[in-house]
């Protein structure tokens, strides 16, 4: 409904604000919002529309007539094609202006709540090589860019290692060098590529699925110790032998060197099991003093410099005295549960992946914390009156559900439990304000603090108090 193919050029328009998903935004003179994707505010430009919806436009600026002086030079040889930095081309602090505002207006506008004076967005020290895990895909059938296209050379070898094209699932970049994780990312996949493709260890094929090399994945800790996992399509020996011993001579600095023999279809990894082929099968991740034990499939926050900031906050507004009682929703392994615990009576954390539930035990107990315990199984089960009879009523609840927001019956039971305080890390403010707002007639949004996780992309993470009506 509402979808015609005929592309329109507009001439002469300004572009207005930046928003979801990384796009710019301008009017067309028939009133139409137009997203854009190579475009920044203050730019003035002619668009041709790529697509039309009835209430807007998706484009492309085909000429710049003014520069916004919010643009900056982008780094990446890869940007503009990579779906990853899609703001590479904007000011940091134009960045950070941008993700505030969004966190503002989801939620005045969305969820319709009164806010208190927002705290300035904590910025990222660290605007590049900042991530501490990335995940790489194999492909024989290299993306090929328009001119390599137009001058119609021969492409003898076309594998490729790198990001999947944006809406292209078969299509990868070859990606030469990443700005987003530190040394030695960037020579571990360079290196893996050169010597699988030097010594005919096939590349994957995702239309015919066949090939060997599906994907890798490394992780970098803040403790400097270095994961790499291989993923293999078929239990071919000789070959996954030769590229692992080749990895663990030319990078002797790999602390876990794993890998993943999946055969399906599709290339998750979290329902295969991981081997370890050299060193540990995990590594350590440490914050203030706590470590966190890191194996292939555990979740992490991916900042672990912009973590600390945000576990700071939320310790901070949930204001302890050590006298709580505090429940830590979708703790996944437990980081901020741990984080808070020596400032709380005691912490409950509740997570859907049982692994992540393992995970947080063996952590806390490493940790020497006494004070904690964890439950496993999905909020909207686990969280009810019975959970709460046999763990007490709460004083202070902490949770950071994943983008899609809180169930409505976990919100139902926030409100039927009413604790003093709620604190809600959120890494999709839309969702956020619809989940304040439900709370809204019991708390009040008391401090409002947005933190970039992650610079050169539209990702927010938000941090809010709410107290409890008088
Ligand atoms: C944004 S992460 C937060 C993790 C943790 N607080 C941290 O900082 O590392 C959200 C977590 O919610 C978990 N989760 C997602 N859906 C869930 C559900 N229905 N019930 C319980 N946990 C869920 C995910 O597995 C994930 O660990």
């Amino acid at each position: 409904m509402g979808r015609k193919s005929r592309r329109k050029i507009f001439e002469n328009i300004a572009v207005i604000d930046a928003g979801a998903k990384g796009k710019s935004v301008a009017k067309a003179p028939d009133g139409k919002v137009i997203f854009l994707s190579n475009a920044v505010p203050g730019d003035v430009i002619d668009v041709q529309t790529t697509k039309q919806r009835t209430a807007y436009y998706e484009g492309e600026a085909i000429k710049f007539h003014t520069l916004s002086n919010k643009r900056t030079d982008s780094v990446c040889e890869h940007f503009g094609v990579c779906g990853g930095c899609k703001w590479q081309h904007m000011k940091y602090e134009e960045q950070l202006n941008y993700k505030e505002s969004e966190v503002v207006n989801n939620l005045t506008r969305l969820g319709k709540v009164e806010l208190p004076e927002v705290t300035t967005i904590a910025g990222s020290e660290k605007q590049y090589f900042y991530r501490n895990k990335m995940e790489f895909s194999f492909s024989d059938s290299r993306w090929l860019t328009r001119e390599e296209i137009e001058s119609n050379a021969e492409f003898d070898n076309r594998n490729a290692l790198g990001f999947h094209i944006p809406g292209a699932w078969d299509k990868i970049l070859d990606v030469n060098k990443c700005w987003l994780q530190q040394d030695p990312s960037n020579a571990i996949r360079n290196k893996t590529k050169e010597f699988a493709t030097k010594n005919d260890i096939p590349f994957f094929n995702a239309r015919n699925q066949n090939g060997l090399l599906r994907s890798l994945l490394i992780r970098t800790a803040s403790t400097g110790e270095i994961m790499v996992l291989i993923q293999f399509f078929k239990n071919d020996v000789e070959k996954r032998t030769l590229l692992l011993e080749y990895l663990k001579t030319e990078f002797p600095e790999i602390t876990s060197l794993q890998y993943v023999v999946n055969e399906k279809g599709n290339d998750t990894i979290y329902d295969q099991e991981v081997i370890c082929y050299h060193g540990r099968d995990h590594i350590f991740e440490e914050m203030e003093g706590l470590k966190f034990k890191i194996n292939a499939k555990s979740f992490y926050q991916t900042n672990s410099e912009q973590a600390y900031q945000l576990y700071k906050i939320t310790r901070d507004f949930a204001g302890l005295t050590g006298e709580e009682l505090v429940y830590d929703l979708y703790t996944g392994t437990g980081t901020i549960a741990q984080f808070v615990a020596k400032k709380a009576k005691k912490v409950v954390g509740v997570e859907a992946v049982p692994e992540a539930i393992e995970d947080a035990k063996a952590n806390a107990a490493n940790n020497n914390i006494t004070n904690t315990v964890f439950y496993a199984g999905d909020m909207k089960n686990v969280f009810n009156a019975q959970f709460i009879t046999e763990n007490g009523v709460p004083d202070v609840i902490i949770t950071d559900p994943p983008r899609d927001g809180m169930h409505k019956d976990v919100v139902q039971q926030i409100l039927n439990i009413a604790p003093k305080k709620v604190v809600y890390v959120s890494c999709n403010s839309a969702t956020q304000a619809r989940d304040l707002a439900l709370m809204d007639a019991t708390y009040k949004v008391t401090k409002v603090q947005p933190v970039d996780m992650f610079p050169q992309t539209h990702h927010v993470e938000n941090v809010v108090l709410l107290e409890k009506r008088k």
